[in-house]
């Protein structure tokens, strides 16, 4: 048993979940509410703007990040600029250790031509 309370068995492997870390209550108000917008306002010694961490943090940074950011970029220009569309059933956001939609937030999509 550790310090904390916890059997850990012999042989286990603990894999910690670092965007855990935004949903501490001693530090983000109703931290299970899927809120991007709270990292706008932020403020304070312990909950900053910085204590955001989707790629992690330090040495073992993501590796990927700066491609990861483009690839959403790309995708999100060619999906504003080329299509219409719409969310195709009601759905509900979730914020686990990482934002997720309870049914994977369906959209109906129809292909667009603006001219520019
Ligand atoms: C939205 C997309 C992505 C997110 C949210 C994400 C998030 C993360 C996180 C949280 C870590 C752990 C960092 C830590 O331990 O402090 C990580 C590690 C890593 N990611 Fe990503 N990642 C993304 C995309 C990518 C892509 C596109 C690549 C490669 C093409 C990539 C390659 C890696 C690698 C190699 C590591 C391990 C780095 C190391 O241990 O030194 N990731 N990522």
């Amino acid at each position: 048993m550790d310090s904390s309370g916890y059997d850990i068995p012999r042989g286990w492997s603990i894999i910690p979940i670092f965007a855990a870390a935004h949903l501490d209550p001693d530090v983000y108000d109703n931290p299970q509410k899927f809120d991007p917008w709270r990292w706008q306002t932020i403020s304070g010694s312990t909950a900053r703007i910085d204590n955001y961490m989707p790629f992690g943090q330090g040495l073992r940074n993501c590796a990927g990040l700066e491609l990861a950011k483009m690839e959403i970029a790309v995708f999100l220009h060619h999906l504003v600029l080329n299509y219409d569309w719409e969310v195709a059933e009601p759905d509900e956001p979730l914020a686990y250790a990482f934002p997720e939609f309870a049914k994977g937030l369906p959209i109906k999509a129809r292909k667009v031509s603006f001219i520019v």
